[in-house]
């Protein structure tokens, strides 16, 4: 190892983790893909001569990318994928190393851009001619279901929340808008009222847990609990690599609460200093709640989530955290 010295992150590299923590650049299979990315770049631009230093400089790039947003699973399953066998032996120089990440994160991208086509053609099987979709909030593996299923020739008609407070449902309608599907708004709070034209629910995630749950945009859970209640079919379309393998052994899905003044202006926070607002960006479903999960690999219940990420993943090594719970329980 070098005394720690790590060299300046590029800036493009830098540029990509603030659009990540700002929701710039956002969606779970977006956020995986852009870090993705951002390590290729931090691998090209690496200038110094040294495979060690490399090796640590790649994982200062990895943790400031892991540590950008808390919820989507898809980030750091991406950033280990790219740079966990940097570790592995046999890789003793600066080329070696450097080549294994771009060919890793070149990988990744072109799987993930794959997998999106593989869940739109699963999952146009599920919507009818004639089906009145719900949607919420702006997912790339939801919205790719149901323009397949337009241009295949089905007449549907998509029902989207606003979603707030970031209206990224709104990014939803135009998109869908722009490939002639027909789309209507409707806030959240609307939801339930509306169920009775819904034929089905379709949804993306942003992390899958072993017990089949899924953590999507908040308000998700509120949703399927009205789809539920009137027997409404509740989809939910996600790359294999939002599975969570760290839920296998019993980590909880940090649930990312953001600013205030996405909620609330600084005004009326000024006027009110003992006012608080709580805005949490993510909500879990429970599986018994989940139809049916439309992945690259096929559709599966939620109930098998667990042996999805074994598939994917192995058995899991010892995680970080419990790790540390055992050396303290060895002092
Ligand atoms: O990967 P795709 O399917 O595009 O999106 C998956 C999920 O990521 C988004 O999170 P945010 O808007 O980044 O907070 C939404 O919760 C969306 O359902």
């Amino acid at each position: 190892m070098s005394q720690g010295v790590v060299r300046a992150f590029p800036p493009e590299v830098l540029e990509i983790a603030r659009k990540i923590r700002d929701m710039e650049i956002r969606g779970a299979g977006r956020i995986a893909k852009a870090a993705a990315e951002a390590l290729r770049i931090a691998a090209l631009k690496y200038e110094g001569e040294s495979c060690e230093e490399f090796k640590e400089y790649m994982l200062k790039v990895a943790e400031l990318l892991v540590s950008t947003r808390p919820t989507a699973v898809s980030l750091p399953n991406a950033v280990n994928y790219v740079v966990s066998q940097l570790k592995k032996p046999g890789i003793d120089s600066l080329e070696k190393a450097r080549s294994l990440v771009v060919s890793r994160a070149s990988r990744f991208i072109e799987y993930a851009d794959q997998a999106l086509s593989k869940i739109s053609e699963f999952g146009e099987k599920v919507i009818r001619d004639g089906d009145t979709i719900l949607t919420h909030c702006n997912s790339a593996a939801a919205t790719g279901i149901l323009v397949l299923a337009h241009k295949k020739g089905k007449d549907i008609t998509v029902y989207a929340t606003e979603t707030r407070p970031k209206f990224q449902g709104y990014i939803t309608a135009e998109s869908l808008l722009r490939e002639g599907v027909r789309v209507r708004i409707i806030p959240e709070s609307a939801v339930r009222s509306i169920m009775k034209r819904i034929d089905k629910v379709v949804v993306g995630a942003d992390t899958v847990a072993a017990n089949g749950a899924v953590v999507n945009k908040v308000g998700t859970s509120l949703i399927a609990l009205a789809a539920r209640e009137r027997g409404i079919d509740f989809f939910v379309a996600t790359e294999t690599f939002k599975f969570s393998p760290f839920t296998l052994i019993g980590d909880i899905v940090p649930i990312e609460f953001r600013a205030e003044t996405e909620i609330v202006d600084e005004e009326m926070l000024a006027r009110h200093p003992k006012l608080r607002v709580l805005n949490p960006a993510f909500d879990v479903t429970p599986p018994d709640f989940i139809t049916g999960i439309i992945t690259e690999i096929g559709i599966i219940p939620p109930q098998a989530a667990s042996i999805v990420i074994e598939e994917m993943y192995g058995h899991p090594v010892m995680h970080e955290s419990l790790k540390a719970v055992e050396e303290d329980f060895a002092q």
